[in-house]
């Protein structure tokens, strides 16, 4: 059952207590609940997402940000390699964590991904090979919700029966028949790519998102809500768990099996117990944030916020890695653009009323319609210096995602005008950073520093980013369509003038992980080992994005619907 008050649960004693209702959380408790005989318990600071416009509405997930009910409203430490400016970083705060309030695209990742995390945590479980039937599990390809034709855009064959429904877009746009054109004429410049979840996931292709009937597909949608009713299941949402309690030692190793919450600084802390493990999914902020604020961490920084440290673990928090993305803005000539929708209110609406009256029309589209997933040239200067970042060659150094209209993040939507927007992002950054306490108080935010565009090659393969986006644009599909580039990246000419415009233009595309990652068991670095056990420590486990041991050349949230499946099955077998 779903409660929001303490006093309301039935019980302070689960076998099993998950910490965050996110992507990996919900499919935790959904899987483990499916034998009757293990009691579980989910905490969850947010609030439900029944009825959020925001969240169900696919085309409306930007308007979450940065800040609103459904979001933790935080932001980066100053970042010197982007002229100190200080990041808007939401999470999702809400059933679904960051996967009711993301963007939805929708990425598997390569073989080569998942075969570089069995090296570096010494673990064949954790291949393409052994995890695919973990990807079947968790997802399945629906009909795009105008029930359009998408042969040639997608390979059936490279998809699963599981819950998270994904389709391509319901309501194709202008650009879709111009980016495959494109793609197709270029050769092997900007390969077309049939399903970019086949394996390889570089080339170029119609987005794939995690939208079923035109609805978003969460993982509170997909996995918490169909099984809420289960008497073995509870959920406690509006509650903030503000560290874990030593419920004694086994030998010499601390045994955490208790888990402390409140739903207000104010409020009186509540304690519950859980008979068998603790499974920490808060995400790759609030689970390194709880790790220290329970005195597992790196023992200086914890005594020197008066935090009692009990386990030696200087690598929780640490190698934040994330994605930087900036747009790249073209003055089309069209009027078909989103770009009216979203200055004229009496459009908006009816596009509104469309998708309230049957899920269709634009409403029912991710932001995103195409995307690609490109590589360097291995003879590019930038390797003479640099070993490539890639786990191998499926995987992309860079990414472009087309957006029918004026994308505004950093630069407000012009008042006039018709615009396309390629969105370019680094998605294999060697810059690292740091997720770190600012006090001891476990409502204060946390210091998350992604360190971003910190490295030559993080510079290099965005510079190439962008004049992969101008080449794409400036071929034959586009003439009389493209007017002019636009904005300060699109009036830079040298590399260093589109170097020096990214440092004023890059976001985040909201992708953190690896800050708990996963190494070999007896490993000096890492947080937890290949079976997700926290180490040095008894009855704890990790399943979010934060294991993953270096971010993924793709979108995050397929790969953590994989790692927590197989994580689940895990969990059943060592119980
Ligand atoms: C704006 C945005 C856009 C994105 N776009 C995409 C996209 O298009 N495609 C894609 O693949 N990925 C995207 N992502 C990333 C993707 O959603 C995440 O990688 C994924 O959701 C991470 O899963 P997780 O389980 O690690 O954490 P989350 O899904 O973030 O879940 C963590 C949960 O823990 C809860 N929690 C945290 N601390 C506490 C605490 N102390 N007490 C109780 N509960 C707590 C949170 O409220 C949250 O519900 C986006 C993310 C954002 C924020």
């Amino acid at each position: 059952a779903l409660y929001n008050d303490a006093s309301q649960l039935p019980t302070l004693k689960y076998d099993f207590i998950v910490i965050g209702a996110g992507a990996a959380g919900n499919v935790i408790a959904t899987r483990l609940t499916e034998n009757s005989k293990f009691s579980v318990l989910v905490i969850e600071a947010g609030i439900s997402d029944q009825g959020v416009l925001g969240v169900e509405v696919p085309f409306l997930a930007p308007s979450n940000l940065p800040n609103s009910s459904v979001t933790w409203n935080y932001s980066t430490t100053p970042q010197a390699a982007l002229n100190d400016r200080v990041l808007a970083y939401s999470r999702g705060r809400v059933l679904g964590g960051s996967s009711s309030i993301n963007f939805l695209t929708y990425t598997r990742g390569s073989n080569d991904e998942y075969n570089r995390w069995a090296t570096l945590t010494g673990d064949q479980n954790w291949s393409w090979n052994k995890l695919s039937p973990y990807y079947f599990k968790s997802s399945r390809l629906v009909p795009p919700v105008d029930g359009h034709s998408t042969a040639g855009l997608v390979i059936p064959a490279d998809h699963g029966n599981g819950p998270i429904q994904v389709s391509l877009p319901g309501m194709p746009s202008e650009l879709d028949g111009r980016v495959v054109s494109t793609s197709k004429a270029s050769g092997s410049q900007f390969p077309f790519n049939e399903d970019i979840q086949s394996g390889n996931s570089v080339g170029v292709g119609i987005a794939q998102s995690t939208i079923g009937g035109g609805v978003r597909s969460s993982s509170s949608t997909a996995y918490l809500e169909p099984v809420l009713n289960r008497p073995n299941l509870d959920v406690l949402i509006d509650n903030t768990v503000t560290r874990l309690v030593q419920s004694g030692t086994t030998g010499r190793t601390p045994i955490f099996k208790q888990v402390e919450f409140a739903p207000s600084a104010s409020a009186t802390r509540t304690i519950v117990t859980a008979n068998n493990e603790v499974i920490l999914s808060a995400g790759s902020i609030g689970t390194p944030q709880i790790l220290m604020l329970s005195g597992i961490g790196n023992p200086s920084d914890l005594t020197a916020l008066g935090i009692k440290s009990v386990v030696n673990l200087p690598d929780v928090g640490q190698h934040l890695q994330d994605h930087p993305i900036m747009s790249n803005y073209f003055l089309v000539n069209s009027t078909n653009t989103f770009d009216d929708v979203l200055r004229d209110p009496s459009i908006l609406n009816a596009d509104l009323a469309q998708w309230q009256n049957n899920n269709t029309g634009l409403f029912g589209n991710a932001p995103a319609n195409a995307v690609a997933f490109l590589r360097i040239p291995s003879n590019a200067s930038i390797f003479t210096t640099v070993q490539d970042p890639t786990a191998g060659s499926g995987s992309a150094h860079f990414e472009m995602i087309w957006a029918d209209g004026f994308a505004a993040n950093v630069i407000a939507q012009p008042a006039t005008g018709h615009y396309v927007t390629i969105n370019t992002a680094v998605v294999s950054p060697t810059s690292t950073g740091s997720v770190r306490l600012a006090s001891a108080d476990p409502f204060a935010f946390p210091l998350i520093d992604p360190g971003f565009f910190s490295t030559a090659f993080d510079q290099f393969a965005m510079l190439s980013a962008v004049k992969a986006a101008r080449a794409f644009m400036s071929a034959d599909a586009w003439k009389g369509f493209v007017i002019s580039r636009f904005g300060p990246v699109g009036d830079a000419e040298s590399d260093d003038d589109i170097i020096a415009a990214a440092r004023d233009a890059i976001i985040t595309i909201w992708h953190p992980t690896s800050t708990a990652r996963m190494s070999p068991k007896n490993a000096s670095w890492g947080v937890v080992d290949s079976q997700l056990l926290v180490k040095g420590v008894s009855g704890l486990r990790i399943v979010d994005a934060s294991v993953i041991p270096i971010i993924p050349s793709a979108h995050t949230v397929a790969p953590v619907y994989i790692l927590a499946e197989r994580a689940a099955d895990i969990i059943k077998a060592a119980w």
